[in-house]
């Protein structure tokens, strides 16, 4: 009789496991006999992408290997991330969240529905992985800029766990895909009967209140000091007051948005030649990412010398019922009233020109999912009025940016300062190659997530999110400054993760609430190196595997029972 073995994890079907990692990984004859080296494995991949000709088709195609073959996955996605990022990411991921539950063939992630409102811990139990250290969750209420997608938005944490992996080295195995089946106000869904969801409407303001108080506590007594990222819900200013000074988290919409367009802004502002003082910035979009960059930027205005109220002041939001004032007439949402107007004399400018005009900005920014707000007759009145105009069209997926890289630079004449939320393609401008900036979360977040874990900070505090801003923007190579560049090199992204966690570990330090101990007394030099050893890094993985199985192997015969842990996690 054979022993029971426990069955492999989807990391051991890989190819590049020699005959004796398969024997004791019991994958022996389950995968073809080859053992392929990566230029073999990676050739493939790259074959069967560009077989197929549709973005969503790549999608599906690398969802299939991350479930099958974890780590060849990450090689991939790591080696290509210019062109993996956008078809794992936006503006793929808009279109695999719209058509998830027609497309769905394997489970990805952990739904908990309403329904399970008094045992959420027992169904967070099921989740198979013991060592979780962060989750990413949604409720699918805003996903994007494609409105309210219920449990189909999956597809964001699936989509930012992966760059969290890929970008910043946190194991796979340690990452939780979270969806709220809250219900959903998309009739068009809760009539689909290929729908996934629970076919109700929205749970009220107060109910979802009290399924996140519960779920908190579920995930914290499952996972201490797991981080928990909200992400993508329509009205996150309340859960985001209510648990961040309590528990490990943060709302990357309000908070990584902020950081990641303040660490462009900064350069954008240094490149404008338009003093700080002098800067107008119109807001379209006074959400949760609006208000959260503007006071991030207010804050650096601050650190520039300016008072609060001078900095506020630099700041006109506009939201569907025109400009923010106070004396609009309706009642204004909470988190708008720190930048509404009192200097209006009674006039309401009702539309995005309106204001522009009244206005005249250095700076535009999009935050509206109004895909082509910034009209032509827009963009070329910023160029007349300043010399180098900041555009920053950030709603995503694509088709909702504000306007597009080359209608900017058209109607600029080449002279905006620019980043948009989704990627566009360089473009030639009178014989020159104009690189986009992309000022994407994605420059932020997998290094706040990766400095919180390391640290085991208890909260993430404020300092901790603007540190990730101003090392952001440290981070940039000369070569990239002299360019113009807003944010660095997407393929250095690792990099910049490595300097994005140590400025965020060297914030919760500054704000005890740090617990690890071992690098408090560090330089930064050696807290570098700390920070590289600690981080999953997929190419290392074979040898990896292959030095654990020989050391495991020896004490328990080469096709022994006892499996060998899954890697040592950070
Ligand atoms: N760095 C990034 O790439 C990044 C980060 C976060 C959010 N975003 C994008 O920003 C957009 C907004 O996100 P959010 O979290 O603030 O959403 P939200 O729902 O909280 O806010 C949207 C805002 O846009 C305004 N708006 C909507 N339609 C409008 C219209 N027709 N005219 C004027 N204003 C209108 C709303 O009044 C609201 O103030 C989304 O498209 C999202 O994808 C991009
Ligand atoms: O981080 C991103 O890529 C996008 C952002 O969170 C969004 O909601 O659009
Ligand atoms: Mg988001």
């Amino acid at each position: 009789m054979t022993a029971a073995h426990p069955p492999p994890a989807t990391g051991d079907y890989d190819t590049s496991h020699s005959t004796a990692v398969r024997r004791y990984n019991h994958t022996y004859g389950l995968v073809p006999p080859a053992v392929e080296s990566l230029e073999t494995q990676e050739a493939r991949c790259l074959k069967q992408i560009a077989r197929r000709e549709k973005p969503i088709d790549k999608y599906l195609y690398l969802s299939g290997l991350r479930n099958t073959n974890v780590h060849l996955f990450y090689r991939l996605v790591t080696r290509h991330l210019k062109d993996m990022a956008p078809l794992i990411y936006t503006p793929t991921v808009g279109e695999a969240c719209l058509e998830w539950s027609n497309n769905y063939v394997q489970p990805e992630g952990m739904y908990i529905s309403y329904a399970d409102r008094g045992h959420i811990a027992s169904v967070v139990q099921n989740w198979p992985e013991p060592n979780v250290q962060i989750t990413v969750v949604t409720d699918g209420s805003r996903i994007l800029g494609l409105g309210d997608l219920g449990i189909n938005g999956m597809g964001i944490p699936v989509g930012k766990l992966a760059l969290y992996v890929a970008c910043s080295g946190i194991r796979p195995e340690a990452t939780l895909p979270l969806t709220l089946d809250l219900g959903t106000g998309n009739k068009e869904y809760r009539e689909d009967p290929l729908y996934m969801g629970s076919r109700r409407d929205k749970v009220t303001a107060e109910e979802e209140a009290e399924f996140l108080d519960e779920l908190m506590v579920a995930l914290t007594e499952k996972w201490p000091g797991i981080v928990i990222q909200f992400e993508d819900f329509k009205n996150p200013f309340p859960a985001l007051e209510r648990y961040q000074g309590k528990y490990t988290c943060f709302n990357d919409d309000i908070q990584g948005t902020g950081a990641v367009i303040l660490g462009g802004i900064v350069s954008a502002v240094r490149q404008s030649g338009t003093a700080v003082k002098d800067q107008r910035a119109v807001f379209f979009g006074a959400g949760s990412a609006g208000v959260g960059v503007a006071k991030q930027i207010v804050e650096y205005f601050m650190r520039e010398g300016l008072t609060e109220d001078e900095a506020r002041k630099c700041f006109w939001l506009v939201d569907t019922k025109g400009l923010v004032t106070n004396d609009r007439g309706d009642k204004l949402a909470e988190h708008k009233v720190y930048f509404s107007r009192d200097d209006n004399e009674g006039k309401q400018y009702k539309t995005l020109e309106e204001v522009v005009d009244h206005v005249q900005p250095t700076i535009l920014m999009g935050l509206s999912t109004m895909g082509g707000a910034f009209t032509p007759d827009m963009l070329t009145k910023m160029a007349k009025w300043n010399d180098r105009p900041i555009i920053f069209p950030l709603s995503n997926p694509s088709s909702k940016s504000e306007c597009t890289f080359e209608d900017a630079i058209k109607y600029t004449n080449g002279k905006c300062l620019f980043a948009s939320g989704s990627p566009f393609d360089d473009l030639e401008y009178n014989g020159k190659i104009l690189t986009p900036g992309q000022g994407n979360n994605m420059y932020v977040f997998p290094g706040i997530g990766l400095g919180t874990i390391l640290s085991q900070a208890t909260t993430i505090t404020q300092t901790m999110i603007y540190a990730s801003a101003t090392s952001l923007s440290h981070s940039l190579l000369p070569n990239e400054t002299s360019q113009g560049w807003l944010y660095p090199e997407i393929g250095r992204i690792r990099d910049v993760s490595v300097v994005v966690a140590m400025g965020v570990i060297r914030a919760a330090q500054k704000a005890g609430v740090d617990r690890e101990q071992s690098i408090k007394g560090m330089g930064d030099e050696e807290l570098e190196k700390w920070v590289r050893a600690k981080m999953y890094d997929p190419m290392e993985e074979t040898e990896r595997v292959e030095k654990e199985v020989k050391t495991f192997g020896m004490s328990n015969g080469v096709n022994g029972t006892a499996k060998a842990g899954r890697g040592s996690h950070l």
